[in-house]
């Protein structure tokens, strides 16, 4: 899918493929595979920079990745960009800065997190024309106010109140909803309330699709271990032995050949 239209129409007509890209080189590899929709993710922090948590993303961290994925993808994807940490907190010209950033960088819609406080940031970019995307449950720019990284919605309270949010980020004029780390059956309730896809990570499979960390997936080394990350590929493995091959050959001599010399 290439627009939020397309993504917004497969509501209930079959489950949408998200992956994170934060480089040019992953975005090259989405682009020449079947995955539906690209995520520049603020987990550009923990996954690329080694840091806990994903404050230290940037509007202009977020903007430099964003650039270097859409010339990937060249339009291949419909590409979202993470809003950083408090970036949707500032009030509203802050946002509009932000939204501005991000969408000149190449996104087709921002992400944001959470939504009591903003739903006016929220309603006002979809005015000016950024389509949104909602993400609520373990929304990890909130990792200390949650106490870590843990499922939500757990209690029939949590999980009414979950469902709360997630229409009110619906009336807000989203265009979609990421759901993360909630129980299977909460995240089908909300999937069936509301009318955007929702697309879960940690949510179950009755979500309208999923997403997942491009090297979570593809079994590359982050020392990330969730219980609803697989690995589709032990891209470690590969790597390793490619790496062991090229220090052996330059060890013996082997590398570069005649051919590979001028
Ligand atoms: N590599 C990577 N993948 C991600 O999905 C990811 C990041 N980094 N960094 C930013 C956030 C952080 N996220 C996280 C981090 C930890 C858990 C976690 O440890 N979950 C527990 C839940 C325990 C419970 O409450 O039962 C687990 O064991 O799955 C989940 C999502 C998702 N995001
Ligand atoms: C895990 C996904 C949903 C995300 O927000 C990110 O990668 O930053
Ligand atoms: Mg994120």
């Amino acid at each position: 899918m290439k627009s939020v239209l397309e993504f917004k129409a497969r509501k209930g007509k079959g489950r949408i493929s998200m992956s994170t890209a934060y480089a040019h080189w992953e975005a090259r590899l989405l682009a020449d595979s079947p995955v539906d929709c690209v995520l520049v993710g603020d987990s550009v922090a923990t996954v690329v920079d080694g840091e806990a948590t994903t404050f230290a993303a940037t509007p202009e961290i977020m903007a430099r990745h964003t650039a270097a994925v859409a010339r990937g993808l060249a339009g291949s994807k419909f590409l979202i960009t993470d809003f950083p940490f408090l970036a949707a907190r500032k009030g509203i010209a802050a946002a509009v800065e932000c939204a501005s950033l991000l969408m000149r960088a190449g996104a087709h819609a921002v992400k944001i997190e959470g939504i009591d406080g903003h739903e006016d940031v929220i309603r006002h970019l979809v005015q000016s024309g950024v389509p949104v995307i909602g993400h609520l449950g373990l929304t990890p720019q909130s990792v200390h106010a949650l106490g870590g990284y843990k499922v939500q919605g757990k209690t029939d309270a949590t999980a009414a109140d979950l469902l709360r949010q997630a229409q009110a980020v619906e009336a807000a004029g989203a265009s979609g909803l990421v759901l993360e780390c909630v129980p299977t059956d909460v995240a089908r309730e909300i999937t069936e309330a509301l009318t955007i896809p929702v697309i879960g990570i940690g949510a179950g499979p009755h979500t309208d699709g999923q997403v997942l960390v491009f090297h979570d997936m593809l079994g590359l080394n982050t020392g990330f271990n969730a219980k609803f990350v697989r690995h589709f590929a032990d891209g470690n493995k590969v790597m390793g032995h490619g790496l062991a091959s090229y220090a052996k050959a330059v060890a013996d001599g082997s590398f570069p050949s005649k051919k590979e010399s001028y």
